[in-house]
């Protein structure tokens, strides 16, 4: 199921367009003097016109008429002037903060919990980037600038009238009340509806993409056809509501119309009785029609752009929703306990002395681990809710390796994570015996409420210390290795990452498009040419790239050189030796590829790895014989934990699965 990304209030939008308004200030003035005097400008045309009426009616010299006729032509050509450099000005103005709001979007969308991303797929997203910014942008280039002149003629054209007798002004003021109802009638109506519509656009647009993403999933089950009723049951949604908008602005324009015609007919009335009681001219009677009948379009204008601002106000809200969401997730890191990989929906204890004794299934480093922890103590104080925001570190390690890689965690050596209100007390300090790269405690993990996937996970993982993590189908290792780096956030117990940054390498990865050396930089911006290629000569992906038409200038990723899938990987361990994170969680990095090439990508994991603390989900074996520590899971729980010399001179479910692969293993290595 996807729940959907927030959408802003419109109180929050209109906060938001303020701030973003702001730097505009000065642009956004000049704009409507400009407009205001291009519209004055256009309304001396119907007195000039109703002049010459009189002039002709009268039986005025024809000098006097071509006076007035040249007066026509320059009121026409500063009308126009001034009503386009306005117009231009107002759409810059309006376009740059369109763009501030666009990249404030971008930032926070990359800063969101990829979990809420996930949730709410990658459609809604999209929509919002493609459809939205699309239906903003056009308001803010063409609308907007519409909008403000047809307002401005209204408000000048009534007082024009005003001016030539206040009782045409009366007159004309009759078409209001049934103007004002046809708008709240329609306003009431098509908020909602597309409202809906977006969000009906939204999961058409999520239900194609990802049954074009999962084209060959879908083709390898047979399942196409419900695939297809699928997608096309909610095109049908989004057609039927765009249908239903089509005949709402129907409705809504014939309304109008009655109006125009009501409030025409009075002041033609008006006037002829003005006329015959000579309180006015013919001339000023006409020009009174005229200046009426120079309302109609920009109060169908104005009406007609109420749709278009209701559907770029229920863009901008949802682009102001994100935007939002991405500030709050962007600082939440910096309360102590919130971040990915160091949180605790659960209150920390008010001391733990650590390693605590565990029991036998407790994946404490062993004594005898190569790389056990050092053994003077370390008090590691949790920050006081007082304390100043732990430093957040830079996300691009963690975000560059996976494209499933959460954002970093604060740098901040939390080990007590405890999500405690600022109006609670401090967590008193936790003694921590030994210092640690992850360190798990008493964690579950429930996708939905009634099921644990993993259950009363104790883990702490040395620095430099490599663990594998070992476990029949859906016995919970990737879930644990997600939890971990901070893509799942636990359901109860804490997980921390004190010394800093973790990263995520999976088997789905992603190959930038652009330079390869340019992907490899994702990692570390800074790299020169020669840290890039050492990164390359680490993981045994130099030559090729070499080899490659313009070297590691060539073009990868999408729309350039195809890159295989061990290739791929190799980038991805490249870019963790440049990142060089002092964590990282290697999911199935090595499953994909071939007996030889898996042999491959093991020493380039292995490369990759040197001098870091790293779990491993470990699928093939081998990967779990070399590590320094194995940690078997089952239904969630660990099981046995030991090294691969201890746990297979012994019966148990490492021994056993050890047999099972040994067995089938074709090449034995
Ligand atoms: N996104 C999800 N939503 C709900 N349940 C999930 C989700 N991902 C995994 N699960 C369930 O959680 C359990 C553990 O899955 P997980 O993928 O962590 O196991 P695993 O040991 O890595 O398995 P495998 O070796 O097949 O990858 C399984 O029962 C799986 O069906």
């Amino acid at each position: 199921m996807t729940t959907q990304l927030p959408v802003a209030s419109g109180r929050r939008t209109v906060a938001e367009l303020r701030t973003l308004l702001r730097p505009q200030r000065g642009r956004m003035a000049a704009a409507l003097v400009l407009l205001v005097g291009g519209t004055v400008a256009g309304l001396v045309t119907p007195p000039l016109l109703g002049r010459i009426v009189d002039l002709a009616s009268n039986g005025g010299g024809t000098g006097e008429i071509v006076l007035t006729g040249a007066g026509l032509v320059l009121g026409a050509l500063g009308e126009a002037a001034l009503a386009a450099c306005g117009a231009a000005l107002l759409a810059q103005g309006a376009e740059s903060m369109l763009a501030t709001l666009r990249e404030r979007f971008v930032d926070s969308a990359l800063r969101l919990p990829l979990e809420q991303v996930e949730k709410a797929g990658a459609g809604d997203l999209t929509s919002r980037v493609t459809n939205d910014v699309a239906a903003i942008a056009e308001a803010a280039r063409s609308a907007l600038p519409r909008f403000s002149r047809a307002v401005l003629t209204i408000v000048l054209t009534l007082g024009g009238m005003a001016a030539l007798d206040w009782r045409f002004l009366i007159a004309a003021l009759i078409a209001v009340p049934v103007q004002a109802r046809t708008v709240r009638w329609y306003a009431r109506r098509a908020g909602p509806l597309y409202s809906s519509q977006r969000v009906a656009v939204a999961a058409q647009q999520h239900h194609l993409l990802s049954t074009i993403e999962g084209a060959s999933t879908i083709r390898a089950f047979r399942i196409a056809d419900p695939h297809a009723a699928r997608v096309g049951s909610k095109s049908q949604r989004a057609v039927d509501l765009l249908l239903a908008g089509v005949a709402l602005q129907t409705r809504f324009y014939a309304r109008l119309h009655v109006a125009e015609f009501a409030g025409l007919a009075a002041v033609l009335g008006t006037g002829f009785f003005l006329v015959r009681g000579d309180a006015v001219s013919i001339g000023t009677a006409t020009a009174a029609a005229l200046y009426f009948h120079g309302l109609f379009s920009p109060i169908n204008v104005a009406l007609a752009l109420v749709d278009d601002a209701q559907v770029a106000a229920s863009g901008l809200n949802r682009l102001v929703g994100v935007a939002e969401l991405g500030q709050d997730s962007a600082v939440s890191p910096a309360v102590p306990g919130s971040s990915p990989a160091s949180s605790s929906p659960s209150p920390a204890p008010a001391a733990t002395s650590m390693p605590v004794t565990s029991p036998a299934t407790s994946a404490e480093p062993s004594p005898s681990s190569p790389s056990a922890p050092t053994s003077q103590p370390v008090t590691s104080a949790a920050p006081s809710p007082s304390s100043p925001p732990a430093p957040t570190s830079q996300p691009v390690t963690s975000a560059a390796l996976s494209p499933s890689s959460p954002p970093a965690p604060t740098s901040q050596p939390v080990t007590s994570a405890a999500p405690s209100p600022p109006a609670e007390p401090a967590p008193p300090p936790v003694m921590v015996s030994g210092s640690h790269a992850v360190l798990v405690r008493g964690l579950s993990f429930s996708y939905r409420s009634d099921r644990k996937v993993l259950s009363d996970i104790d883990l702490t993982v040395a620095p430099g210390e490599r663990v594998a993590i070992v476990g029949s189908t859906g016995a919970g290792k990737t879930t644990l290795a997600k939890v971990i780096a901070g893509v799942h956030q636990p359901t109860t117990g804490t997980v921390s990452v004190p010394a800093g940054d973790v990263a995520l390498v999976t088997q789905e990865v992603h190959v930038f498009a652009g330079p390869l050396a340019e992907d490899l930089r994702l990692a570390r911006p800074a790299a020169t040419d020669d840290e890039v290629r050492a990164a390359l000569a680490a993981v045994e992906a130099l030559a090729w790239v070499d080899q490659l038409p313009d070297g590691s200038a060539t073009e990868v990723g999408a729309g350039g050189h195809t890159l295989t899938a061990a290739q791929a990987q190799q980038l991805a361990f490249a870019r963790l030796v440049l990142a060089d994170p002092p964590v990282a969680i290697l999911d199935e990095a090595t499953a994909e590829a071939g007996s030889a090439g898996a042999r491959l990508l093991e020493r380039a994991a292995a490369a990759a790895l040197a001098g870091r603390a790293a779990v491993i989900v470990a699928h093939r074996l081998t990967q779990a014989a070399s590590a320094d520590r194995i940690v078997v899971l089952d239904a969630g729980r660990i099981v046995e934990v030991g090294d691969h010399r201890e746990l297979t001179s012994r019966p148990g479910p490492y021994a056993t699965l050890w047999e099972a692969w040994s067995d089938q293993r074709p090449d034995r290595d």
